[in-house]
């Protein structure tokens, strides 16, 4: 992708995040605040900009001690990204809006970079079943049309191109014990690997 790419990145309130993993750590919303801490760490090299949109006073409060701006949006994934997509779209009418999901506590900056560069305009990222989207691109100055939900990777590939490679970290959203351990193989960040270090 050769235009800018700026990205919304959702974050569901702590306390509701992340159910799937119930069992899996005392402190579920720890675990939900360290995912979206390192997926977004490791994006930022790769991009130009990243809006979180979130209700959540302290993730609010965490990503601003990290120098990334938040806006609370509303309840709801697609129109949470819509919100922040329009917000991004103001800022610049030409770049491209993407949205990358916040559960993807082993994301290599590297190999987003390396999906950035294959999408060639409008395009997806598929998780790991093949199912679910963990990135999606609007066409430079594209509306960002997200479709997430039950079935996303097929809803986005009408009029996109699957960005499918050498990255399996970008695909490896943690939804289940067995993502994580999944993505404990890849490598975890260190906010993840500290909040499950009790349990580990
Ligand atoms: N801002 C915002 N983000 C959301 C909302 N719902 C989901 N997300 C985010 O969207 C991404 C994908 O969500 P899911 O994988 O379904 O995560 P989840 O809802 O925490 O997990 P489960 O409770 O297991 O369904 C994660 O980054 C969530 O934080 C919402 O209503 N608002
Ligand atoms: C909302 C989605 O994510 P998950 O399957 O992680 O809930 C999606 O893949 O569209």
């Amino acid at each position: 992708m050769r235009a800018d790419v700026d990205l919304v990145v959702p974050v569901k309130t702590l306390q509701r995040a992340k159910t799937r993993l119930v069992g899996v750590t005392d402190d579920r919303p720890a675990l939900a605040l360290a995912f979206a801490l390192d997926t977004i760490t490791a994006a930022l090299p790769a991009v130009r900009r990243v809006l979180a949109v979130t209700e959540d006073p302290a993730v609010a409060a965490e990503l601003r001690a990290m120098g990334v701006d938040s806006a609370p949006g509303p309840e709801g994934l697609n129109e949470a990204l819509r919100f922040g997509a329009a917000m991004l779209r103001q800022r610049d009418r030409r770049c491209v809006v993407g949205a990358l999901q916040a559960d993807l506590p082993a994301l290599r900056t590297a190999e987003l970079r390396a999906a950035l560069a294959a999408a060639e305009s409008r395009a997806f990222c598929p998780d790991r079943q093949g199912t679910g989207t963990t990135l999606l691109l609007s066409a430079p100055g594209g509306e960002l049309e997200p479709e997430f939900g039950v079935g996303s990777a097929e809803a986005h590939s009408a009029g996109a191109q699957a960005l499918i490679g050498p990255w399996p970290s970008l695909r490896n959203d943690v939804d289940t014990a067995e993502d994580l351990e999944l993505a404990t193989g890849l490598g975890l960040g260190p906010r993840t690997r500290e909040a499950l270090s009790p349990v580990c």
